[in-house]
């Protein structure tokens, strides 16, 4: 059933609120006899792009590429709107995902995550910047690191980073929407993704944790350099994890047979036990280490002196990082995404 040949969204649907729920009315689909419309689906009512909801309409035969179609709303008055069909990814592009391709992709998210580390290691503690007494920014409360990606993140939703399934906000709450033409994404993913969102995690590991171990204590007064290098480092993580979406689509589907009794028993202990690859993160682990240590060493242009013993930061730091905190984050993403799978 889920596998239509084209999908159509419309983004800012318009909708009104009546006792706390989201409506709107859809009237009539055109009637001909090419489009049949199979079932539209709210693509997560939460989403931070949905000032108003969205829609996924599946149609269920094959019209044209770039075909245009009505649909006729009653509210606010009646009006139609249109959209150009916008092909599903064809088949075989969608395989592009595989077991294979996620991980190298993991792999690749690495060294933005090393890099990421080393610019927030050049800078001390600086706690001003996570103070939410120190900021005091008129019309916002809270603190510099808040400011600065609750910010970004504003202006990165305008120019479409978030209509990308592979990124996460950290601050979906009114969000706004997208302002820029929106791109076919490939719908690789089960719709139940988009309500996975574990950021909140990620950012109290990332404060808690992480950066008493990353950053040596000290002000030099960088507040607003040290915000931008942890929203990149905490940007890059995120991306990391939440591919575990991604991850456990391919597992899913290269072994349903073995995944579905799992998510139908709710069985978190044993989809955890399926999708874990000990010697996979042992690999993982080591690779990061290596890859801070080299990343991380100066360069001479004196190659007796290369390395020199120097680092940038604490490569073990880095295995470390993904030992306590990536590896089981992205593994919880995997086994969230799962138990929504068969939805
Ligand atoms: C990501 C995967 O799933 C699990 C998580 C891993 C990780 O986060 O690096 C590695 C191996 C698996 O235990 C994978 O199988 O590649």
């Amino acid at each position: 059933m889920w596998d239509p040949h084209v999908c159509l969204r419309l983004w800012q649907v318009p909708t009104w609120k009546e006792d706390g729920n989201t409506n709107t009315q859809l009237s009539s689909f055109p009637p001909t006899n090419v489009f049949s419309f199979l079932h539209y689906q709210f693509i997560n009512p939460f989403h931070p792009l949905s000032s108003s909801l969205s829609f996924l309409c599946y149609i269920k035969y094959k019209p044209q590429k770039g075909s245009l179609i009505q649909l006729q709303f009653k509210f606010p008055q009646p009006h139609f709107i249109s959209s150009t069909l916008i092909p599903r990814m064809a088949k075989a592009e969608e395989n592009v995902y595989t077991l294979a391709s996620v991980r190298e992709d993991l792999i690749r998210q690495e060294d933005t995550i090393v890099y990421g580390l080393i610019e927030r290691a050049k800078f001390p503690s600086n706690s001003h910047t996570y103070d939410e007494k120190y900021a005091q920014i008129p019309g916002f409360y809270g603190s510099l690191v808040e400011f600065v990606v609750k910010n970004t993140e504003d202006v990165q939703a305008k120019a479409g980073r978030y209509t990308n399934p592979e990124e996460n906000p950290f601050f979906p709450e009114n969000l706004p929407p997208s302002s820029v033409p929106s791109y076919p994404f490939s719908q690789f993913l089960h719709p139940g993704a988009a309500s996975i969102n574990i950021n909140k995690s990620v950012w109290k590991m990332y404060l808690r944790d992480l950066l008493p171990l990353l950053a040596t204590s000290g002000d030099d007064g960088n507040y607003a350099q040290t915000a931008a290098a942890d929203l990149s480092l905490l940007q890059a993580i995120s991306r990391r994890i939440h591919y575990g979406k991604f991850v456990a689509e391919v597992k899913f589907r290269d072994a349903p047979q073995d995944y579905e009794p799992l998510i139908r028993a709710k069985d978190r202990e044993g989809l955890m036990k399926l999708l874990t690859f000990t010697s996979v993160e042992e690999t993982v682990r080591k690779r990061v280490e290596k890859k801070a240590t080299v990343f991380g060493q100066e360069v001479s242009l004196d190659s007796d002196n290369d390395g020199n013993g120097k680092s940038k930061f604490d490569p073990t730091v880095a295995s470390r990082l993904y030992k306590n905190w990536v590896i089981p984050l992205t593994k919880e993403v995997q086994v969230e995404y799962l138990l929504r799978r068969v939805d």
